[in-house]
Formats: C-alpha cells, structure tokens, sequence
C-alpha cells in the first residue's frame, strides 16, 4: 500500500514526509520535484511569505543512483522564514483571538493548548508544500506509465465564466513555466486581486485538473471506501480552504439524455461519444481523461474586520489580522495536480500491486491487453 506521513509546523525549522510503498526501479528527478515546488509558489495574489522561501526538497532516504529501491522515500524541506522565528519572544507570537473561517478555535476546541498560535502553526496550508513534494515524486512514476496530469484556474470570484475554456496546444508547458499565463482574462484576473486587497478582503474560485491516460479499471464499487471517486474526492477536499469537489463539470444543466456518454464502436475501437463523466462510472476509471473540479473559499485572513472573542479577556473584539495571501486559486491548481498524483498512483499500485518497475509494468500490458479483445 502507497502511504506517507508528513510533519512540520508553518514556521518551524522544516516539513518532512515519509513516502512508503513505491515500486523498485524507477527514476526519480529531484529538480523536477523542485520545479513543482517553484510552480507552486507562484500566482498572482500570494502574499509575502512567498517572496522569502525558495523551497527545495532534500531526499534523505529510500533512492540509490536516483532510483527508487522499495524503501521508504523520507524529504524535507526547510522553512527560511524560520530563520526570523526562532528567536522570538513566545510573548510577541501568543495569540488570543481567533480568525473566523480558520482553524484557530476549532484547533483550540480540541487540542487546548492555551495558545492559537499552535493551531495556527500546523493546520497552515505551508504544508501543502511537502504534499507538492510526494506527489512531485509520484507523478514521475505516473508520467512514466502514461499518465498526465494539468490544471487551470476555472473561476475567480463568483464569476462563472472560465478564464480559459480549453487546453490549447503547448499550454501545459506554458502552464509549467508560469500558472498565470495561461489565463486568457490575466487582466481581469489581476484586477479583481488588485481591488480586493485594497478592500483588505480575500478572494475563492474554482480551479479545474484534468488526469490523461489513466487506466481502465482504476478503483471498484465492491465497498463503498474502495470507490475511485470517493477517495479522489476526499483527497482534494482535504487541501486546506476547498469546500467542494466535483467529478466531471459543474458549471452545466443536464439532462440524462444530454449528461451520459454514450458508447460507440468505431473503426475497431471502443469510444465514448463525451466525457461529461469526468473518467469515472460506478466507481471506477472507464479510460476518458479524469476531470476534478474543486472550489476553494475565500482566504480567512483579512484586513476587514469580522466579529471574535478574545478567548483569554472572555471579551468579543475584531478579528485580529495575520499576513496573508489574497488568493490562492493559483497554487490550487498545483497542489492539486500533486495530490492527485498521490491518490492515483496509490490506486495503479492497488489495482496491479506490483514491487517493481518491470513487473508493474508487465501487469498493466496484461490488462490492457485482455481489454484490446474488446477493441477487435
Ligand atoms: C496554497 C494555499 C495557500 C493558503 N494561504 C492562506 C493564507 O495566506 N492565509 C489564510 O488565512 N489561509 C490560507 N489558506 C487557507 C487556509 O489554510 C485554510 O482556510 C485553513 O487551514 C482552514 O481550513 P479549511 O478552510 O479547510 O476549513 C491557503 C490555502 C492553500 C491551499
Ligand atoms: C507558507 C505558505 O502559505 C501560507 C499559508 C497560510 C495559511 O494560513 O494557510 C498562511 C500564510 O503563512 P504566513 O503567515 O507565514 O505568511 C501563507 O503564506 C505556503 O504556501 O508555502
């Protein structure tokens, strides 16, 4: 079974996961893990914070001669802004008052520390940087069995219409050099960024990723928790700030007669008519490409003042401010693609368990070869 753990706090001295499960043999690219890194600190919108780190992944354990042997892969990444943390005085970093839509008193419901600033720390979506990093490592095993994986901002705002509707030739390497070319509206984009925080406000939307070439056979309706769909969808829910996912678009009104795909034989080859599925049917990949939408709320911390309480004076007060990003749909779309990474290597590895890049490989041939009988 693919799993990992990561720890570390936001302003800690770094994030560490360990990766545990993946098949020997196969090569794995630290810069191309950093590229993902860099692609998600990007984004119009981002705050300060991103002006000071430069993340970079450390492999600690688990390749030989860039390889993967079976052992389990440890990374980390270490936190420059710690630097202007360590020595503060805990007086100057205690808080008291709890921002509404963050965790800081749900994490103070349960954990109790006395102190937000604990709940601040780790429930920081700092950590969707190493998130970034394991699925930086199990996308390359993806690519290498096929399957790719691109995204695009789709809504800022509540604006339904998308920034851009298609993929155009050649945009996912655009999208890898810089997520906001690509947005056809880059002008009202920034705008719309650009009044919001002079508001002192934050801004959601939606972001879109669309997963090519996976597998027929990726997942099962056997059990309810075995469920490609179900288990896609909660690993995007679990990326702080989204609230809703959706398997194929959202955006559109349908009939049963104008929704489903229909199944056509053409020139010896099975083929769906649409993809309004998003690439999964009764819980598992039917071959489309896989469509995941998710919508994230706006970004709790803002200028404006919302009402709290002061937990420790037991006195209400305004929010109290703590730097921020305005948006973050941009890096979304990066997280994103990497958890996704994740989640379906893990269910490749399921469905053809396999210790190794050769056997792996083999079994999907197999597959993929009892179902060419279909296409004959
Ligand atoms: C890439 C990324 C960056 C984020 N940046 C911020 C931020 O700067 N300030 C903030 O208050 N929330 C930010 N968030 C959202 C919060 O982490 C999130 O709302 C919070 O952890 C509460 O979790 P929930 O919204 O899932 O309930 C960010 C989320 C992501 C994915
Ligand atoms: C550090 C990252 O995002 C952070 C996520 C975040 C939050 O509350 O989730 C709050 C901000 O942290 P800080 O207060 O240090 O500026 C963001 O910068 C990152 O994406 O690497």
């Amino acid at each position: 079974m693919l799993r990992f753990l990561d720890a570390g706090e936001s302003h800690g001295p770094g994030l560490c996961a360990v990766l545990e499960g993946l098949p020997a043999n196969f090569s794995i690219s630290r810069e191309k893990i950093d590229e993902e890194l860099a692609r998600r600190q990007k984004g119009y919108g981002r705050g300060e914070r991103m002006k000071l780190e430069k993340d970079q992944v450390e492999i600690i354990s688990g390749l030989s001669e860039g390889k993967t042997t079976g052992a389990p892969v440890t990374i980390l990444i270490r936190n420059r802004d710690h630097d202007n943390w360590k020595n503060k005085d805990p007086k100057d970093t205690f808080v008291s008052v709890p921002r509404p839509g963050h965790a800081d008193l749900t994490g103070e419901f349960k954990y109790g520390t006395g102190n937000l600033r604990n709940s601040i720390e780790r429930s920081s979506a700092r950590e969707t940087a190493i998130r970034t990093a394991v699925g930086a490592i199990c996308r390359q095993i993806l690519e290498e069995l096929g399957i790719r994986i691109r995204s695009k901002v789709q809504t800022l705002y509540g604006i339904n219409d998308s920034f851009c509707d298609l993929f155009d030739d050649g945009l996912y390497e655009k999208i890898e050099k810089s997520p906001m070319r690509v947005l056809r509206n880059e002008e009202a984009f920034m705008s719309l960024v650009d009044s919001a925080k002079r508001q002192g406000d934050s801004l959601g939307g939606w972001v879109y990723a669309s997963v090519e070439g996976v597998m027929r056979g990726l997942g099962s309706f056997m059990h309810y928790d075995r469920r490609l769909d179900a288990s896609l969808a909660g690993a995007v829910m679990s990326i702080q700030g989204v609230k809703e996912v959706s398997i194929g678009n959202p955006f559109l009104n349908f009939t049963g007669y104008t929704y489903h795909d229909g199944i056509l034989y053409e020139d010896g080859a099975l083929i769906r008519a649409s993809n309004h599925a998003g690439g999964i049917e009764g819980g598992i990949s039917n071959g489309e490409n896989i469509d995941v939408y998710c919508y994230m709320k706006p970004i709790p911390s803002i200028l404006l003042k919302l009402p709290s309480v002061d937990l420790k004076e037991k006195k209400n007060t305004d929010s109290r401010y703590e730097r921020s990003d305005v948006t973050a749909v941009v890096p979304l779309t990066i997280v994103l693609e990497n958890v996704l990474a994740f989640e379906l290597l893990k269910e490749v590895l399921e469905t053809f368990s396999r210790d190794n890049k050769e056997e792996l490989t083999a079994a999907i041939r197999i597959r993929e070869k009892r179902l060419g009988v279909l296409n004959e």
